[in-house]
């Protein structure tokens, strides 16, 4: 049963008390700070599927605490019963199809099972707590990056969705850095895409941007464009669901359209995400499954039907950005510079690769 607790606005997207998982029900952001107590698997699917928690790096820590709740509960005597355990694991993975985090989390706790709940629920909290240094470690490397590519200071930023600690466990990946720059005092204004039609952005990230006291204002996904064209934006910067090995990336719906439009604009397009976003078992985002969402979504807000009563909608969760649009895409590890190696190649005539900054990988830090 999901049990809503009165908890403070500081309280962490999620956490473990022992015996269950407490969510805070972004659903219900930025109007009530709403804690759920999630006892069950079914609670944790049904908290995932609903997008009570959302983001890609969230669902995957949700995932790996529900394969610990399963492995305490499926215990008897001393004994658990890990094809129960295995089944409740794979229900988890698949509660949303796009995000690799989620299948990537969940394998990572289900392989300590054979050590007991006790290794499993380890494991989890171990990503919890590596959350904040990982994405910590990106944003700084991407705060470095966005710095070397935008002249203009203070710097005029656009976002799309919610990047930021309740898409993680901390401290979040592109509104992180964005956060991150705005206490050095470099950001201008962040224009915010509102992001239909669940307005994760409208909701959710201009309540972290006000709380960090960042200025911004919000805008309908449609005028990005136009605010590019207007100047009005130094540089776009968008997490991912999921990264294929030649660099396309699988993010919010809306994405792909800004992308084209900073390339239009010559405006750097900048992806942050955590290592555990790649999937380079895919060589490209023609693999990457997208999520088709309820079309209840789009017809109706806050249960007020917008549309004719018998209308259709087409409602995809994500679409997929071309690696050849993205400046760079940074994590925790490397700043990967699809677009810019891609130019390089086609000119010289030969196939498309991209190159890296492996930095981090030969001991140069951030
Ligand atoms: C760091 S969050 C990554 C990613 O997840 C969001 O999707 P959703 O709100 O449907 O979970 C969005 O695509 C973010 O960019």
């Amino acid at each position: 049963m999901n049990v809503p607790v009165d908890v403070p606005v500081e309280q962490p997207s999620l956490t473990w008390d022992g015996g269950g998982v407490l969510a805070v029900d972004q659903r219900a952001l930025p109007g009530e700070t709403r804690v759920l107590r999630l006892e069950t698997v079914d609670d944790v699917v049904e908290a995932i599927r609903s997008l009570a928690i959302r983001g890609a790096p969230a669902i995957g820590l949700a995932g790996a605490l529900g394969v610990a709740l399963s492995a305490y509960r499926h215990r008897l005597d001393g004994v658990v019963d890990e094809a129960a355990v295995r089944a409740d694991a794979a229900r988890l993975s698949s509660a949303r199809p796009t995000a690799v985090n989620l299948a990537w989390a969940v394998k990572r706790a289900i392989g300590r099972l054979a050590a007991g709940p006790d290794a499993v629920l380890a494991e989890a909290t171990a990503m919890l707590d590596e959350d904040a240094a990982v994405n910590g470690a990106a944003v700084a490397r991407a705060c470095e990056l966005v710095l070397s590519r935008v002249p203009r200071r203070p710097m005029r930023l656009l976002t799309h969705c919610n990047t930021g600690r309740l898409a993680t466990a901390a401290v979040g990946t592109a509104l992180g850095v964005i956060i991150e720059l705005g206490r050095r005092g470099l950001v201008h204004e962040v224009l915010v895409d509102e992001t239909r039609p669940l307005l994760q952005g409208a909701r959710l990230t201009a309540w972290e941007l006000g709380q960090a006291s960042v200025p911004y204002r919000v805008c309908v996904d449609s005028a990005a464009p136009a605010a590019m064209a207007q100047g009005l934006v130094d540089c776009v910067l968008v997490g991912a669901d999921r990264i294929a090995a030649n660099g396309d990336v699988a993010n919010k719906i809306g994405t792909y359209g800004l992308a084209i439009a900073a390339a239009r604009h010559g405006i750097p397009f900048v992806v942050v995400a955590p290592e555990s976003t790649w999937d380079r078992a895919l060589a490209d985002g023609s693999g990457i499954v997208i999520e088709e969402r309820d079309p209840a979504e789009v017809t109706a807000f806050a249960g007020v039907v917008t549309t004719p009563a018998d209308a259709g909608a087409y409602n995809p969760a994500f679409d997929v950005t071309p690696a050849d649009l993205i400046t760079a895409i940074v994590s925790e590890d490397q700043v990967f510079l699809p677009a810019a190696v891609q130019a390089v190649q086609v000119a010289q005539g030969s196939p498309p690769q991209a190159a890296t900054d492996r930095g981090a990988r030969s001991g140069v830090t951030a």
